[in-house]
């Protein structure tokens, strides 16, 4: 468990002082993998920094499974930081060594044995899938595999947390969705704690259960990651979880019902952690004397549970479109309705905001 209390910390910058975390208070609980996310500036790189003290707060405390590392001895420090890994955006490594001497650096500095140096190193190599590189130079390696040597290193001395600054920001997609796969696994596997800090929002979906969002040096809005991206409060949160959940409804939708008589209504059935539109959209069609038309539609998936929106059409008579629209809403899906008035608005609002108009 990490708990930030009141954590301050202010740079001094020639005459002025910058205020990089402003009165902290975050839990991470253990077994939590915990995002914080964040522009450039927020404070994000300080706050994790401060975990194992490559910054020491200025104000205010931050314990590690309830111990203040700030009180400890030097010894009692370098035992405490064993149990913190890290890994970095850049990785880090040491270029003029190989896999293996990367990897056992931590053990090195720490006298331990050769025997275990050389048992543990093969361990960690072989759960990362790293077993047959052992000899290679850094250098020979791509962007995902010297993530993998820097996570093999953070986890040889058997981490309780692990920390991640920018872990995938250097990597292309396909690798960050690997090098995630394997963070979920350390997670798992090792019941080790994750804090990670990024600023892509599609890491906190793709992994965290829970989120925090930071600017200027505060948190803004924290939750669970379903909570978060269901219902987003501050502004900032909103443009985050829209850059992975587009809910804005194409503007071709609105323009076709400027054209509507009635017989067919629109709505927008939003998904969230309940069953998957088709089957309920089928058997509307087949219980009631409607033709439910799907136009739309974007569901992801966080942590396991559907979430989306589906825009559909219900055409048939007045009542049975009622009927229709009653039998959805008891099944816990939240229906909208869609109106060519509304369209106006979100076109208007749109390009007041430089929004790229889709439909
Ligand atoms: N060593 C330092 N000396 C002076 N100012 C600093 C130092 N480190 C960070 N800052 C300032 O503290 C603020 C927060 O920086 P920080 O790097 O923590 O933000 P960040 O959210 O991690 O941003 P980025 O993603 O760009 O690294 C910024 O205004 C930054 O300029």
């Amino acid at each position: 468990m990490i708990e930030f209390i009141e954590t301050t910390k202010e740079f001094q910058v020639g005459q002025s002082t910058v205020k990089a975390l402003n009165h902290i208070n975050l839990t991470v609980q253990k077994g939590d993998i915990f995002g914080v996310i964040g522009f450039s500036g927020a404070g994000k790189s300080t706050l994790i920094r401060t975990v194992n003290l490559l910054e020491e707060p200025t104000a205010g405390q931050v314990l590690v499974n309830g111990i203040n590392l700030t009180s400890l001895s030097k010894k009692q420090l370098r035992e405490e930081k064993k149990k913190i890994g890290m890994i970095f955006q850049h990785f880090n490594l040491l270029n003029s060594k190989t896999v293996f001497e990367n990897v056992a650096m931590p053990l090195e500095l720490a006298g331990t044995q050769k025997t275990i140096i050389e048992s543990q190193v093969s361990e960690v190599l072989a759960f990362v899938g790293l077993e047959d590189k052992a000899n290679r130079y850094i250098d020979e390696l791509s962007g995902g595999q010297k993530q993998r040597v820097g996570i093999a290193r953070a986890l040889v001395t058997k981490p309780k947390i692990l920390l991640c600054d920018e872990a995938t920001s250097a990597l292309d997609p396909q690798t960050t969705k690997s090098i995630l796969e394997l963070l979920k696994r350390v997670n798992i596997e090792f019941s080790i704690t994750i804090l990670m800090i990024t600023h892509e929002m599609e890491v906190i979906r793709d992994i965290c259960n829970r989120v925090a969002v930071m600017e200027n040096g505060q948190i803004i809005e924290e939750g669970n990651v379903l909570d978060i991206f269901s219902a987003p409060k501050e502004d900032t949160t909103k443009n985050f979880v829209q850059s992975v959940v587009r809910d804005d409804i194409p503007l071709s939708i609105y323009e076709q019902l400027k054209e509507n008589n009635g017989s067919k209504r629109v709505y927008n059935m939003k998904f969230i952690g309940v069953d998957v539109g088709q089957p309920v959209v089928s058997q509307v069609a087949k219980r009631f004397n409607v033709d439910v038309n799907v136009l739309f539609g974007n569901i992801t998936e966080l942590q396991g549970i559907p979430f989306g929106h589906l825009i559909v059409e219900l055409v048939g008579p007045k009542a049975e479109i009622q009927k229709a629209f009653l039998y959805i809403q008891h099944k816990n899906i939240q229906m909208e309705e869609v109106s060519a008035h509304e369209g106006e608005r979100a076109n208007h609002y749109r390009r007041s905001v430089g929004y790229a108009v889709h439909g």
